[in-house]
């Protein structure tokens, strides 16, 4: 039993303003040294960097420094003629993961015209199981996770018709638990990031009526610790991208004023490196695409003018999601 809650303190020298021009600088060249060490290794996801780059460079406005042609060209040269279906990179075996963030690109583009929307309907809607249920690939895991992105990615193309909706939502409700929060499987354990995966299912497939939202809403901010940051579940340390995962829920249940949203901020800023631009999980960490996207999603939801609105069910931005004309579901 630990009686020292873990939590992390902010020192005096951290960051307080939000660095725009050192992050737009970081992404602008992150992954222009090929051979670069960290490069190679994550080959294997490369695709959700690239969303994850993409969608926070949009979020600053700044997305005209992305080689946007090259991204297009690369998303098609990963569609797998066969199954449909999108892999994180060439030579990859396709997964609903990179599907979806592949999807997600081109949407910002507003170029889907640039892969075979018959051939990914087709991927997703392969996936789906009896009881609702969907595998990432064909080597068969069942995941809440992979619910959320057959239900996103088939939302931006307007084909959620593909799929049996009804029992989709049915097995994500089988996951939810006592405490009104939701795990990867019927039983497991609730946790902030499937949690988020489930409510957007339900936002989007406009279920948010089976919700305790109550119970979960009290979950969520429970997360919050002293130093003002977000952990994913009890005991453990604050994470920057929690902040997204719990905060983004919260918008949905339209309760967001039940976190301390100065004390937030204060931990989200103090997330970024001032030398090398980026956020990073905990301050003084190395920063990375992934959590400098959800630091600043973030900020986007405590209401920070000088980014521009993100949707909170996808995570994108919020002028992508009116051209596309979807409505996920608040809660009122
Ligand atoms: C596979 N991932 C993770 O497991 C991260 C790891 C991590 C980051 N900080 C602490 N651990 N964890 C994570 O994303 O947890 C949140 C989560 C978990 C399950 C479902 C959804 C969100 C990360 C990648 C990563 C690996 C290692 C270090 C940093 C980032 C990851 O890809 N997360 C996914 C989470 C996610 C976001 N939107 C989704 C929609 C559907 C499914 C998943 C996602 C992502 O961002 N896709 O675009
Ligand atoms: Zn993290």
């Amino acid at each position: 039993m630990s009686f020292k809650t873990k939590d992390v303190t902010l020192s005096d020298d951290r960051p307080k303003t939000l660095l725009l021009q050192k992050h737009s600088d970081y992404l602008a060249g992150y992954g222009l040294n090929k051979d670069d060490y960290e490069f190679c290794m994550t080959e294997y996801l490369r695709m959700s960097g690239i969303y994850w780059s993409l969608t926070a460079m949009e979020l600053m406005d700044q997305s005209s420094r992305m080689p946007k042609d090259d991204i297009i060209s690369f998303i098609s040269s990963c569609q797998d003629n066969e199954s449909g279906g999108i892999s994180a990179s060439n030579g990859h075996d396709p997964h609903m993961l990179y599907t979806l963030s592949a999807v997600q690109v081109l949407a910002m583009y507003d170029r889907l015209d640039a892969i075979d929307v018959e051939g990914v309907v087709r991927y997703v809607s392969s996936l789906q199981q009896e009881d609702g249920s969907f595998f990432g690939d064909m080597w068969g895991e069942v995941d809440t996770r992979f619910s959320f992105c057959a239900v996103m990615c088939l939302s931006l193309l307007q084909r959620l018709d593909a799929i049996d909706v009804n029992k989709a939502v049915d097995f994500v409700l089988s996951c939810m638990n006592f405490d009104g929060g939701f795990g990867s499987k019927p039983g497991s354990e609730s946790h902030a990031g499937l949690i988020y995966c489930c409510v957007g299912t339900l936002s989007i497939c406009k279920r948010m009526d089976a919700l305790k939202a109550a119970e979960l809403a009290w979950w969520l901010c429970e997360r919050q610790l002293p130093s003002g940051g977000l952990n994913g579940r009890p005991e453990k340390l604050p994470d920057l991208c929690y902040s997204w995962w719990v905060m983004s829920s919260l918008s949905m249940l339209n309760r967001i004023h039940w976190v301390d949203k100065k004390n937030l901020e204060q931990y989200i800023l103090a997330c970024q490196d001032a030398e090398t631009g980026g956020f990073s999980d905990r301050p003084g960490d190395i920063t990375d695409p992934f959590h400098t996207l959800f630091g600043l999603a973030g900020l986007s939801l405590l209401g920070n003018t000088s980014i521009k609105r993100v949707n909170p069910t996808y995570c994108m931005p919020q002028e992508t999601i009116d051209r596309l004309n979807l409505e996920p579901q608040i809660l009122q």
